[in-house]
């Protein structure tokens, strides 16, 4: 059997001697929209670091495609790094520089193309989210939504074979959430990226994901994995049932 696009192998994390999480053991699927979930400070962000190589674990291991992140060496890890696509939840664009600017820098920063090839990838990439004819405004000219889509456009500007999204809806109004949730749908069908998403917007979760793992904050480790539909029909764990129907784990709300 092929290895899945991502494992999560025996991952304790840690902040120095504090342990935010322990023994999470789960895989993320080729296509699937991964959903990272679980209640306010559990640990979603740190599990996404630790996904994307920013953060060391203090025990276990992330695996792509079979190959061990943290016991490869630097040029290894450069390499699987090059195959992610990020975008935190402020969405991070440069505000000095336009859309265009903004997604061509990865690809002045990891590539050797020629700036007629660069612009003809930003160009596909922004109309790829909806941005067409948007390359030449600023970040600050542009609708919260809008913003987020050419963090996206920027986030793929290197064909990526995984997105990470750290809470992408977060300050957009619903209805620009719904249409991102959508973008994100539909660019997962014609690409088939992986998706792994931070978010704990019921909406989105039930929408769009079709693969999870919740982490719960009182017992520090992970209560379950899988389709979030499955998970609301199936769980017996009370606290995974709290969060899914009302997208707050009440033992942990602080
Ligand atoms: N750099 C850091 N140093 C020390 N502790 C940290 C650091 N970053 C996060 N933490 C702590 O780790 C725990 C998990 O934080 P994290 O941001 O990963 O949770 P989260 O589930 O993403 O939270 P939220 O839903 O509120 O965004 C929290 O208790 C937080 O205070």
């Amino acid at each position: 059997m092929p290895h899945a696009p991502i494992t999560v192998h025996n991952l304790t994390m840690a902040y120095g001697d504090v342990v935010i999480q322990r023994d999470l053991n789960f895989t993320v699927n080729q296509g699937d929209i991964f959903i990272i979930m679980g209640g306010s400070g559990c640990g979603k962000s740190t599990l996404l670091r630790h996904m994307i190589g920013l953060k060391r674990p203090a025990r276990g291991d992330v695996l792509f495609t079979g190959e061990s992140f943290w016991q490869a060496d630097e040029e290894s890890q450069n390499r699987l790094m090059r195959r992610f696509g990020v975008l935190f939840q402020s969405g991070a664009l440069w505000s000095s520089m336009t859309l265009s600017e903004n997604v061509a820098l990865p690809l002045h920063e990891y590539t050797d193309l020629h700036e007629s090839q660069i612009q003809e990838i930003v160009s596909f990439k922004l109309a790829l989210v909806g941005l067409a004819g948007f390359g030449d405004y600023y970040p600050s000219e542009l609708s919260g939504g809008m913003q987020k889509r050419a963090g996206l456009a920027r986030a793929m500007a290197l064909d990526p074979d995984m997105l990470f999204f750290d809470e992408p809806s977060a300050g957009l109004d619903p209805i620009s959430s719904r249409h991102l949730d959508d973008l994100i749908l539909e660019l997962r069908e014609s690409l088939n990226t992986t998706v792994v998403m931070v978010t704990h917007e019921l909406a989105s979760i039930f929408a769009i994901g079709n693969n999870s793992v919740f982490l719960d904050a009182e017992t520090k480790t992970m209560l379950a994995t899988g389709h979030p539909k499955t998970l609301l029909a199936e769980s017996p764990i009370p606290t995974v049932q709290n969060f899914l129907h009302r997208g707050e784990v009440l033992s942990t709300s602080h």
